[in-house]
């Protein structure tokens, strides 16, 4: 079928679609959930097989992606028209899906990124296109299988398999009526600007170089395992991954070799087997980019505390370097497994070097003080404040950007409202 055709039964399926009622459509979402549970393992070896993900990293994705969408089938109706007091006799809001979204999802967690956009977009009464990233098409199209499956009516839920170049020509079609997109800087600037020509709304996740600050009243054997996770799982392809390791300069000496020991378990192998913590990259290139800027951070200054040791085209020992304020790098978003180490003298120092970057999307702090927290809570320019964790999206939890790490509301009861229009009712 070709993709004219495919948009128009997309438009087809959303006139039916959007007339069903929002229980009948979250029991099939309880299918869906039902679905990624029973068959978490199977679906992981699909992604491990796309993107190297290791095995177990790949199975929480899946299950992750069934809490998701079981909290969603249970999910308060918050799209139910809304009575609002005035001097009329009515006066009302409905909320009104869109019609047909189109999801342009990375690579970087194939059933999630896609998932993730589609159930909440679904469920608000829209049909939904996926272009996801070319690794991935194994993934697209086993979650489209997995709708149908679910008993969800034929597209209402598409994998488009197109590259990135047809993008533009899909996002100008008139059947298209918004777009979300998790992905670069780059990409989405380029969407959006096509979406805004076009007069259709964007929803944009982007990138991150968030902070992980650890103070000196932190639990620093919590912070050092938790640091190296939140840097190297997903062989540190995550855009809320902790990429600064903002540590107060007084601890340096005790929590630095901690969390040095803590890194180092972190020692590439064979993604399918269990015990594996980190796999490779996702793709030669991307390593490629890697080196690249470990050379440019190294360059302007950055100390080596461990070298990034680069043992295949897509593996590498990681890295973590120290680097000062003014590199350059800090403008860079490291996709991979290279940590970067900051030292502040204080508080407001660590706030400063967090804030002092283009980004702001997942923050974590670690102090037990609940005055010092919220220095930070209020201060943080970032999405997300985590505290005495690492970052990681919580369905029940709305999940965005700051500055250049997007706009829009992905998860929570929020994400049902981002792709439907308020219709006001008024009059007597
Ligand atoms: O690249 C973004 C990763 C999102 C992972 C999460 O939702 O925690």
């Amino acid at each position: 079928m070709n993709l004219e055709n495919k948009l128009a039964k997309s438009q087809t399926a959303f006139e039916n679609w959007k007339t069903v009622p929002f229980t009948e459509k979250q029991k099939l979402l309880q299918k869906l959930a039902s679905l990624l549970e029973k068959d978490a393992e199977k679906f992981g070896k699909i992604i491990t097989q796309e993107m190297n993900k290791p095995i177990t990293q790949s199975i929480s994705e899946v299950q992750k992606c069934a809490l998701m969408t079981r909290y969603y089938a249970e999910a308060e109706n918050i799209l139910k028209p809304e009575k609002i007091k005035t001097e009329f006799r009515v006066s009302e809001i409905h909320s009104v899906p869109k019609g047909v979204i189109l999801g342009v999802m990375p690579w970087n967690f194939p059933f999630w990124q896609a998932l993730r956009f589609a159930v909440p977009v679904i469920l608000a009464g829209n049909t939904v296109v996926l272009k996801h990233a070319s690794i991935c098409f194994g993934s697209g199209n086993m979650i489209e299988k997995l709708f149908l499956k679910a008993g969800f009516p034929k597209e209402v839920f598409q994998n488009l398999e197109i590259g990135h170049e047809d993008v533009k020509k899909v996002l100008e079609n008139p059947i298209i009526k918004g777009v979300s997109l998790t992905g670069s800087e780059k990409s989405g600037a380029e969407v959006a600007s096509i979406a805004g020509k076009n007069i259709k709304k964007s929803l944009l996740e982007l990138g991150g170089s968030d902070a992980f600050i650890v103070l000196d009243d932190a639990d620093f054997k919590k912070a050092a395992a938790s640091g190296a996770k939140a840097r190297l799982q997903n062989c540190g392809q995550a855009c809320n991954a902790g990429k600064r390791f903002i540590i107060q300069k007084n601890i340096e000496k005790e929590f630095l070799p901690m969390f040095i020991k803590e890194y180092q378990k972190y020692i590439p192998g064979n993604p399918l087997k269990k015990e594996t913590l980190i796999g490779g990259m996702a793709r030669p290139d991307l390593a490629d980019e890697l080196e690249k800027q470990y050379k440019k951070a190294l360059k302007f200054g950055a100390e080596i505390i461990l070298p990034l040791e680069r043992i295949s085209k897509n593996e590498f020992i990681p890295g973590l370097i120290k680097v000062k304020a003014g590199n350059p790098i800090l403008q860079d978003e490291l996709f991979g497994p290279l940590g970067m180490v900051m030292i502040a003298k204080n508080d407001k120092e660590a706030l400063k070097l967090a804030n002092d970057i283009p980004f702001g999307l997942s923050n974590s702090v670690w102090t037990k003080d609940k005055k010092r927290q919220q220095l930070f809570i209020d201060h943080l320019e970032s999405g997300t404040v985590s505290l005495n964790k690492e970052s990681s999206s919580d369905p029940r939890l709305p999940f965005g950007g700051a500055k250049s790490s997007g706009y829009g509301t992905e998860l929570s009861l929020h994400a049902l409202k981002e792709f439907v229009n308020m219709k006001t009712i008024v009059g007597n």
